[in-house]
């Protein structure tokens, strides 16, 4: 950064800087005269985390670029901000004296007024227009600020849905179940609620994707889950737990209930047309479902294990069916 002149020998109109706009002060240009114009290069760093309450910078000529790091994204994430001639930077560093948490450089070659803090305090302490027009600034950039983080939120509830359901058929997966499972076993048990849950897998899955191929085998898994969708109650969870296998779990439901829900599945599936195009319909396909319902003291994978041993059974008395804990 080199030293270029004064304010006053520089000729710079006062009220084309955002921070003076609007402000009528005789002692203004006096107040200004003696600050320095510094010159600074293209690529060169004006402000960085080290620096701390040391000054204000207003653009008289030029860009600079304010690149704020995303802390959660990591360093490479960074939100960008072009700052144009009358704009100032380095104003909260010198309010509150701690390190910028930007990184201010110049995108070309820029001239800059320096305002040093104890000049920016005086400025502040004699005008009211100065000290308003910081305001408005300040507030600016806190509502900028804010609009970034709910920008940032929003997207990263995004990616955590989406880290949650399965891609082919968009059912919750398996992450999602050791998520909430515990948690729902948790609630059911404080309302001391029933809660009943479901393993059902597709009969014969291997021969179909070896005599219809694996896209057609697809197609019925994604087939499979909307069956389970569209059938369900809104407060009932279908997840796919592997590959054809999936769960539904059933808050608030007695084992009763939960095997009434599987028989209707059972049958819902057996009477869904398949189809791998839209002209030809592919075999009907079959499931098999295990029934377990919530038992005091057990937990998550005791109650998925018992779930497990239901649909053996089913599976071994023919398939097709329902067999329950
Ligand atoms: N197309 C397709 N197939 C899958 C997917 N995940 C698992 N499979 C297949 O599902 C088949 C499961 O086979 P098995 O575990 O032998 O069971 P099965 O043939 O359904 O026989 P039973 O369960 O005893 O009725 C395997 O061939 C897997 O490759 C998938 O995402 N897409």
């Amino acid at each position: 950064m080199e030293l270029l002149n004064t304010f006053a020998d520089y000729g710079h109109p006062i009220d084309a800087l955002q921070l003076f706009q609007g402000v009528v002060d005789g002692a203004l240009p006096g107040l200004l005269a003696g600050c320095q114009v510094m010159r600074v290069a293209a690529g060169e760093t004006v402000l960085d985390n080290t620096c701390a309450g040391a000054r204000l910078y207003i653009l008289l000529r030029g860009a600079l670029r304010a690149c704020q790091p995303d802390l959660e994204s990591g360093p490479a994430e960074v939100a960008d901000v072009r700052l144009m001639p009358g704009e100032c930077v380095g104003e909260l560093t010198v309010l509150d004296q701690q390190t910028q948490a930007a990184t201010i450089h110049a995108l070309q070659d820029s001239d800059l007024l320096v305002i040093e803090a104890g000049q920016l305090w005086q400025l502040i302490d004699q005008s009211n227009g100065v000290a308003r027009n910081l305001l408005h600034l300040l507030s600016f950039r806190i509502r900028a600020a804010n609009a970034q983080l709910r920008r940032r939120h929003r997207v990263g509830e995004f990616y955590r849905q989406l880290s949650l359901a399965d891609s082919l058929t968009g059912l919750q997966n398996r992450a999602w179940l050791e998520q909430n499972l515990p948690l729902l076993i948790e609630q059911t048990r404080a309302a001391d609620n029933p809660f009943s849950l479901i393993m059902l897998d597709i009969d014969h899955f291997k021969k179909f994707n070896d005599e219809h191929g694996h896209q057609a085998g697809d197609e019925v898994l994604r087939l499979a889950a909307r069956v389970l969708t569209e059938t369900l109650r809104p407060r009932d969870f279908a997840v796919r737990y592997g590959g054809e296998e999936l769960l539904v779990l059933l808050p608030n439901t007695h084992c009763k209930g939960a095997a009434g829900v599987a028989h209707r599945l059972c049958e819902s599936l057996r009477e869904t047309i398949f189809f791998s195009d839209m002209h030809k319909p592919l075999p009907h396909i079959t499931a098999s479902f295990g029934v377990a319902s919530l038992v005091p003291g057990q937990d998550a994978s005791a109650l998925i294990a018992n779930a497990d041993a239901a649909l053996y059974r089913a599976k071994h008395a023919g398939r097709n069916q329902v067999a329950q804990a």
